[in-house]
């Protein structure tokens, strides 16, 4: 009864029949029931929201939602014909085969200041285990304080630790200003004199299979596992133009980790000159911008694109917006366990 007064049509000049007003109300529902089709299936998927970018745009995080309803494809090449490397692809396994012939050296860098000492051992001997192996590798770790690798680690042959002594204080954001020009410097001497390829790499990381020399190229950038197969608009790339690292909207293709870049040593020693300077002018007008160092480096790829983009398979962690990946190879326990309560720090031991 309740829904036949609510239908009823007001009183009026117009002489309405019992066969029109059950009518009406059948169409009123049959509406009511598409309108509310059509909801359910919008939301079947729940919104990925970022929530990377520091929380410094409270604004663009919330206009940046957006859906993800299948796995993202795995392309063997980004649209400006650069190889992207995934481990397992027939196209890596040549890639090995060709260079496993040469005599190539590599240096792998790494900062290690204050508390950072603590994940040193696990990222050398992770790289022991998984980095370039059978190939000739020199580690060059920068630290505040050497006896940390006393006793050394056990390496295997080809392979050679140098430690260099740096005069810097710990803390993030401190040396997001120093970490560019510290490898500049170690470029200068001693890397250049002493390797062909160079790799910089976050320590607070652990290898946990195999990075080969598929990861070899002229100038090589690796994905964002929690931005990869995520729209343009949601990467979190400097916008707002206070910043030296500032990005159009037109601009970018990927949006790429700081955990891992390197390639050719002349094209590294370019990248980290160019963001070093950057940097240096963001400083000097007492600015950051918003992703700190990678946002530099975001900037420096946008107009210089890496020769080769290796896969979030070579830069990944447990987060709910990372991309599946299909082997994890290098996997950043700083960022992960920055997420994690203790309980599920511990049982991952971080
Ligand atoms: C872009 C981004 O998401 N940045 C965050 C993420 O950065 P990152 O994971 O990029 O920062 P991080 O703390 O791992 O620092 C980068 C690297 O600098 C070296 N290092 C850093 C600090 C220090 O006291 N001693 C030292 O040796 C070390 O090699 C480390 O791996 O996580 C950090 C905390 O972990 C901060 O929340 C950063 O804002
Ligand atoms: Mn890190």
């Amino acid at each position: 009864m309740a829904l036949l007064a609510f239908c009823k049509t007001p009183a009026g000049p117009v002489r309405v029949t019992r066969l029109q007003v059950v009518l009406y109300c059948f169409l009123f529902f049959l509406i009511i029931y598409f309108l509310r089709g059509r909801n359910i299936a919008v939301s079947i998927k729940s919104p990925r929201l970022i929530v990377h970018d520091l929380g410094k745009s409270k604004e663009r995080l919330k206009t940046h939602v957006s859906t993800k309803t299948t796995a993202p494809p795995m392309p063997l090449e980004t649209s400006w014909g650069a190889p992207l490397v995934w481990g397992d692809s027939s196209k890596s396994a040549r890639r090995r085969a060709k260079l496993a012939e040469r005599e190539i050296r590599t240096g792998l860098v790494a900062l290690v200041v204050g508390t950072y000492a603590k994940f040193v051992r696990r990222f050398l001997l992770s790289a022991e285990t998984y980095f370039l192996p059978d190939q000739m590798v020199t580690y060059y770790i920068l630290t505040d304080n050497p006896r940390t690798l006393d006793p050394p680690v056990k390496l295997g042959p080809g392979r050679k630790l140098t430690v260099i002594y740096i005069t810097e204080l710990p803390g993030w954001s401190r040396l997001t200003y120093r970490r560019m020009s510290l490898l500049v410097d170690t470029i200068r001497s001693p890397i250049s004199k002493e390797v062909q390829y160079v790799f910089c790499a976050d320590v607070d990381q652990e290898f946990v299979a195999p990075v080969g020399a598929e990861i070899l190229g002229d100038l090589v950038a690796t994905l964002h596992p929690e931005l990869y197969g995520m729209p343009r608009n949601t990467f979190p790339y400097q916008v707002e133009e206070f910043s030296v690292a500032h990005v159009e909207d037109d601009e970018g293709d990927y949006y790429y980790t700081s955990e891992l870049y390197g390639g050719k040593v002349s094209h590294v020693y370019m990248l980290a000159h160019a963001c070093s300077l950057l940097i240096l002018q963001d400083q000097a007008n007492g600015v950051m911008a918003r992703g700190l160092e990678e946002s530099y480096l975001n900037r420096y790829l946008i107009n210089h694109r890496p020769t080769r983009v290796l896969s979030p398979e070579y830069s990944w962690w447990v987060s709910d917006m990372a991309a599946d990946v299909p082997v994890q190879r290098l996997v950043s326990l700083g960022r992960q366990c920055g997420a994690l309560d203790q309980d599920k720090r511990d049982k991952i031991r971080c």
